[in-house]
């Protein structure tokens, strides 16, 4: 392995992350991460999957905090791609901080549902399986080949709620206004959570620059996603960036502009993380913010930011 991080990047992280933190996420970048995956409860039953994956030589381990969350070692990925369960959409390849957004924004059956930057598809096949296919459940893509994959992969799930609009999210609040009763926008990022020192492509676009491109972006999104929340609805936000400003910052510009309208709550966490930043750049961000999560990567965690909001009043 000769790559390194770009070097604006790693002395970015010395800033953002707690002293004490910043060796485990350095090592995480280098680690061959085991292999998690959902099991799809559309399509089977956990006992069954299980059973038919052990019977094809895996051994998937148990995650504390999720019945339907399993692990492989990272040489078992090829196998597990090639059973049964993997084909037929009985399972659903997805590492567990990407498992934390829709448990965070609990999506219930009857309800209508957007997930705001859909594609490939893993969190609205999540969501569709919390909601037992009973609702409504809106996925906006705007990329072609993007939109394509995200309906292959919710037909191939067995996702019977789902909507899918090939669209700009940013437009989405003003054609739906309040019609939700909870929004996930796992937010297009610079994906700097997923640097992979053994796949330098993951780290071939990252600059400063594209870190301020797509912040422009997140900004008019997480308010289109807001105005399409009922009042009294869930909001989750995510990014796989440690960049505060497609995270904290992105969240402050929403609560500076719509005020006491929507409100950041806390949510609980059971991986390892810290709690959002409250300041960045010498600048002081809204204190509610510290009930944001920041997921730490480890050798099987990918990097994750999280903020839960609720809209206290309208917005039209
Ligand atoms: C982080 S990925 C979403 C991953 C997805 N939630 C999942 O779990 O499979 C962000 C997505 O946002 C899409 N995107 C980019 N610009 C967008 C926009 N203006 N409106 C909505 N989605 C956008 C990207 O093409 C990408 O598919």
């Amino acid at each position: 392995m000769t790559a390194t991080l770009p070097a604006a990047f790693a002395d970015r992280l010395t800033r953002i992350l707690p002293a004490d933190r910043l060796d485990g996420v350095l090592a995480s970048f280098a680690a061959v991460k085991d292999v998690a995956f959902r099991i799809n409860t559309l399509k089977a039953q956990p006992d069954a999957v299980l059973a038919g994956l052990r019977a094809a030589g895996l051994n998937p381990r148990p995650v504390a905090w999720s019945p339907l969350a399993w692990v492989v070692d990272a040489a078992a990925k090829r196998a597990l791609t090639e059973t049964p369960a993997f084909y037929q959409g009985e399972i659903y390849i997805q590492n567990l901080a990407s498992q934390l957004a829709p448990l965070a924004l609990a999506p219930q059956p009857g309800e209508m549902v957007l997930d705001l930057a859909a594609a490939p598809g893993g969190k609205t096949c999540q969501m569709a399986a919390l909601m037992g296919n009973q609702g409504w459940l809106s996925a906006v893509e705007p990329v072609r080949d993007r939109y394509f994959r995200l309906k292959h992969n919710l037909d191939q799930q067995g996702v019977s709620i789902a909507h899918c609009y090939q669209k700009d999210g940013r437009a989405v609040g003003a054609l739906t206004p309040e019609r939700f009763d909870r929004v996930l926008l796992d937010a297009p990022c610079s994906s700097e959570a997923r640097f992979d020192l053994n796949d330098p492509d993951s780290m071939a676009h990252w600059s400063p620059g594209k870190v301020r491109e797509v912040a422009h972006k997140q900004k008019r999104l997480l308010l289109s996603a807001i105005h399409a929340l009922k009042p009294g609805g869930v909001l989750v936000y995510s990014t796989c960036s440690f960049a505060p400003e497609e995270n904290e910052c992105i969240v402050h510009a929403a609560l500076h502009k719509l005020g006491d309208a929507v409100e950041v709550t806390p949510v609980d966490i059971p991986v390892l993380h810290q709690p959002g930043l409250t300041e960045w750049d010498g600048k002081m961000l809204n204190p509610q913010l510290a009930h944001s999560v920041r997921v730490l990567p480890d050798s099987l965690v990918d990097g994750f930011y999280l903020t839960r909001l609720v809209k206290q009043r309208s917005t039209q």
